[in-house]
């Protein structure tokens, strides 16, 4: 059984990520950080999604020898012209709070109108092995932002998203299948899980 390492501290995208791979991965055991011993993990710096989960990743091999799955994601939302986007965990300073976040959005798009709350998650999946093999894919969730915040599933932003496939439940309110079947997490880690297996096979 080979042993791939998770790093996120975002407990829970962590479980939506480890609830995915365990229905995608067969004979792979995932650890969190939380399962090896501490290290520094990087300052999220980069401009891209792409940039930023290829820094966790190679960090958590630097650390720990183990082959390395991070994520790294946002809101994208387009009357900011695609703000929050990598910077949407802190987007209203530290330290980061999701009620917070959600309060300075809804503040920003108060005057926006309906048709143009157009938004759309975004997520990168990194995968690094420790042999230096690198790969990256991406997943992506269309919708809207809508006015109040409604449900209490998911995390961050869900309580304020209505996506285009369930136009009347806020992804906070969908169940977790439903929003794995949709979310850019899901779309980006069923696209990785069979490379997972090959590249540690
Ligand atoms: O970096 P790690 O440790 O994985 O945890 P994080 O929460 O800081 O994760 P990111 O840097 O990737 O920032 C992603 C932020 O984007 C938002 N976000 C991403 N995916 C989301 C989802 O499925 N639902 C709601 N908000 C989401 C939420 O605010 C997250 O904190
Ligand atoms: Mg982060």
């Amino acid at each position: 059984m080979s042993t791939v390492l998770v790093a996120s501290r975002n407990a829970k995208k962590l479980e939506e990520m480890r609830r995915i791979l365990a229905e995608h991965l067969e004979s792979v055991e995932v650890v969190g950080l939380d399962d090896v011993e501490p290290f520094d993990e990087p300052v999220e710096d980069q401009p891209t999604f792409e940039g930023n989960a290829l820094l966790k990743a190679r960090a958590g091999v630097a650390a720990t020898g183990l082959p390395t799955i991070a994520d790294d994601s946002g809101l994208c939302v387009e009357a900011l012209n695609g703000m929050p986007g990598v910077l949407s965990a802190r987007w209203s300073g530290p330290p980061k709070s999701d009620e917070r976040n959600n309060e300075l959005l809804l503040a920003q798009l108060s005057d926006v109108p309906d048709e143009r709350r157009r938004a759309h998650f975004r997520c990168a999946v990194a995968l690094v092995h420790p042999d230096g093999r690198e790969i990256v894919v991406e997943g992506r969730m269309d919708g809207r932002v809508i006015r109040e915040v409604r449900g209490s599933g998911g995390f961050g932003y869900d309580v304020l998203f209505v996506a285009d496939e369930f136009p009347d439940l806020t992804t906070a309110e969908l169940s977790r299948d439903a929003k794995d079947a949709i979310s850019h997490r899901g779309k980006a880690l069923r696209e990785i899980a069979p490379l997972v297996a090959q590249m540690l096979a």
